[in-house]
């Protein structure tokens, strides 16, 4: 198994979907039907093991799978020794104190000696240390926001995105204590062989990041306008200017980011721009 890597992959959850579209997006094509734990990439060489989220730290600390798709909660929290290689984008989630909704609070005093229910026993005990607060943690593994209403703690630490499982529960967050998004894990040591196959596998992934994080851009443009326009949307060498069949107008083609065309959006129109398009690019090497 040595021209071969092995990358952990949540089997079903909040990371799952993103994990395996990103692989598919690199072009690894591969069986994920249900049920099965464990299959080949058919033109790529690499093979998949799904698995609970909180058993891939360890995994990849231990070997047993080469790479691994984890949330930044769950790679602290577990402790484990692997290289991060990439941040992900998807699953951007926080870890956050909540407390009942009608209490008042003040600060973190707050938590002075009350109870504490979560999941992250570690990520809480270090914040809690390092703001000198000392509480009763108490670990349960799921539905940490019920423990409150059921007389177990007085406030909670878990993940929030919306907010709505907090708001649902009658709890209102009063600390975000840690911020978290999926990445890409590797085993610390792994031979030149399989570490030739990580970077074909990484150079994908930041051909598939960089595409999704720009935008093909094309306008029609009074040729007038066209250097003004240009310096609006430079391009990655510089934009495509095709003549339109109307003399005195040209076709501006351009890449940017989708944060530039918004922001230039209102110079491009009052220089004269018309008939805008944006347009998804699938992959960008630059
Ligand atoms: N509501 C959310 N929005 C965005 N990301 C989230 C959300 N909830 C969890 N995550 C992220 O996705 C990861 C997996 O969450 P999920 O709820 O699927 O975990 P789980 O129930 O522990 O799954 P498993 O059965 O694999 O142990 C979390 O560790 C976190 O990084
Ligand atoms: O702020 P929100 O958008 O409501 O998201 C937060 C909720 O999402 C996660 O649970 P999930 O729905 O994945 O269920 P689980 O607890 O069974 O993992 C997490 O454990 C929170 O309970
Ligand atoms: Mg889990």
């Amino acid at each position: 198994m040595e021209n071969i890597i092995r990358i952990a992959v949540q089997k079903s959850g909040r990371l799952s979907e993103d994990s395996l579209s990103l692989i598919k997006e690199c072009g690894i094509k591969f069986y994920n039907g249900t049920g099965k734990l464990k299959s080949t990439s058919t033109n790529f060489p690499i093979e998949f093991l799904y698995l609970r989220d909180d058993d891939i730290p360890g995994y990849v600390a231990d070997g047993v799978a080469d790479l691994g798709i984890v949330g930044e909660n769950e790679l602290v929290e577990k402790d484990k020794s692997v290289d991060v290689l990439k941040k992900l984008g998807f699953s951007k989630c926080r870890l956050s104190l909540a407390i009942p909704k009608g209490q008042e609070y003040q600060g973190l005093s707050y938590f002075e000696g009350k109870n504490i229910a979560t999941s992250y026993t570690k990520i809480l005990g270090d914040y809690l240390k390092a703001n000198n607060i000392n509480a009763e943690i108490h670990e349960i593994s799921g539905s940490v926001e019920i423990a409150p209403s059921i007389g177990l703690a007085e406030g909670i630490c878990d993940i929030v995105s919306s907010g709505s499982t907090l708001m649902m529960n009658g709890l209102k967050e009063v600390e975000e204590i840690f911020k978290s998004e999926a990445v890409l894990i590797s085993h610390k040591g792994l031979n030149q062989e399989k570490m030739a196959i990580v970077e074909k596998l990484l150079f994908r992934i930041n051909a598939v990041q960089t595409g999704k994080s720009n935008k093909y851009v094309l306008l029609n443009a009074p040729n007038k306008s066209l250097d003004k326009i240009i310096s609006l949307i430079p391009g990655m060498r510089s934009p495509t200017i095709l003549p339109l069949a109307q003399e005195g107008w040209s076709s501006v083609h351009s890449v940017l980011s989708e944060d530039q065309f918004w922001e230039n959006i209102e110079e491009l129109r009052a220089a004269g721009a018309e008939g805008i398009l944006v347009v998804p690019i699938e992959k960008m090497v630059l």
